[in-house]
């Protein structure tokens, strides 16, 4: 182990958290954590790094074990510490089993212990009483983390071609069935709601668009805007939480908001957020089999959509859309990831795996975007890359002679 090389990594460190405090920027923040991240890993034997990588995927089983006790749900209300008796009895559970689970909690901070077999709670533990976060590691666990054993046997029978089909994931191989992967979600009501809520989670605590685009220039300033335009429509939105982002944002806007997805997620929707009382109305909308309903509308934004799916298929979606876009008007804002050509952080980086195994997508640098749109006859206006690890937003339109 290089001493000097971890005294400057340390240095570096503390410069990173120095500039964070003073500009409270999450780029700063971000490298802070990154290099805090590097130091820690300089520190670890690279046997012991491995070990505990591998081991890695029980902490995923005991937050879920501790999520299906019922224990974080106690322990975040409470002020004073709980001890274990109290904790096993919430099932019931046996009390060694409880112990054993909270240790390994403990020591990944979801949970502190104040004293042998006495716990409280901790940032993490009141994360774990949220919809969205329990979406995030019931969906990740159930639906994922067998997809993801199966995938080096998939890609192994598949000659490590890239995947790019949605019908023949690692997905499918892993659960031999024959639609994509979002119809199956549709079959399977108990996993669609895990997943909706994994997608209400997964911007975590990164800003939402309203608050870093200006949209007040690139979108609700144009004369043509009346109350009855349609001013933003989701596609592929989910559960709506960035359309009830935008309305709690730009509570007085003129237009329409319009939600579209498959029809099982009108329906599961329906009931999930009151989407009436933020005066957003539902279209059921299939991308591949319809061209799109709404027309002329100012915005069509897709989140988290086009990285589900393959150019091939993306450009059945664009194609679908264009005849409804209003040249000279209508934009398209698609929110995602824009990939540098080097050194990309994690989250994007483990999202790319994910969109991999799930459905053949795939996460795109910019020159890949620009390749896409460019394919189907759409013109990137401009790339809105953030600094972080967020999403950025491509503002795409009809070039000046559709
Ligand atoms: C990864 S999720 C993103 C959800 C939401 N935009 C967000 O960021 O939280 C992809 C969404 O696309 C929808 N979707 C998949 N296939 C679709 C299709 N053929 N037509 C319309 N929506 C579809 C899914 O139901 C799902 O809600």
């Amino acid at each position: 182990m290089d001493i000097q090389q971890l005294q400057n990594l340390l240095a570096e460190t503390k410069a990173s958290l120095d500039s964070f405090q003073s500009d409270g920027l999450e780029k700063s923040r971000i490298d802070a954590q990154e290099k805090a991240l590097q130091l820690a890993r300089a520190l670890e034997r690279p046997r012991d790094a491995i070990l505990k990588l591998a081991y890695a995927p029980s902490v995923v089983m005991a937050v879920k074990i501790a999520h299906d006790m019922e224990i974080f749900p106690v322990l975040a209300k409470a002020t004073s510490p709980v001890p274990l008796a109290d904790l096993a009895s919430v099932k019931p559970a046996d009390p060694l089993l409880v112990e054993r689970i909270l240790r390994l909690l403990a020591t990944n901070g979801f949970v502190q212990e104040f004293a042998p077999r006495e716990y409280l709670p901790t940032r993490l533990s009141k994360e774990m009483t949220e919809r969205a976060s329990i979406g995030v590691v019931e969906s990740l666990f159930l639906e994922f983390l067998p997809t993801f054993q199966k995938t080096p046997e998939y890609l192994r029978a598949t000659n490590y071609r890239n995947p790019d089909d949605p019908m023949l994931a690692a997905l499918q191989y892993t659960n031999d069935f024959k639609t994509d992967g979002f119809t199956w979600l549709c079959q399977n009501p108990e996993a669609l709601t895990r997943f909706n809520s994994f997608m209400e989670g997964q911007r975590a605590d990164r800003p939402h668009w309203g608050d870093w685009f200006p949209v007040q220039e690139q979108i609700l300033d144009h004369p043509d805007l009346e109350a009855d335009t349609p001013l933003l429509v989701d596609i592929g939105a989910g559960r709506g939480h960035d359309l009830i982002g935008f309305k709690k944002r730009f509570p007085d806007v003129r237009g329409k908001l319009i939600l579209e997805d498959l029809p099982a997620v009108i329906e599961e929707v329906q009931g999930a957020q009151d989407l009436a009382v933020a005066g957003i109305d539902t279209v059921s909308y299939d991308f591949f089999k319809q061209v799109q309903p709404v027309q002329g509308a100012r915005a069509y934004y897709f989140k988290n959509v086009l990285h589900d799916w393959s150019d091939e298929k993306a450009a059945i979606i664009f194609n679908n859309l264009k005849p409804a876009m209003k040249p000279g008007f209508s934009k398209i804002i698609a929110e995602e990831y824009i990939l540098p050509d080097q050194n990309a952080r994690s989250l994007p980086c483990m999202t790319d795996m994910a969109v991999m195994v799930f459905c053949s997508g795939l996460e795109r640098t910019q020159q890949r975007w620009t390749d896409l749109m460019t394919s189907v006859g759409l013109r990137v206006a401009k790339f809105w890359v953030r600094e972080g690890d967020g999403l950025g937003i491509i503002e795409a339109e009809l070039p000046e002679s559709a």
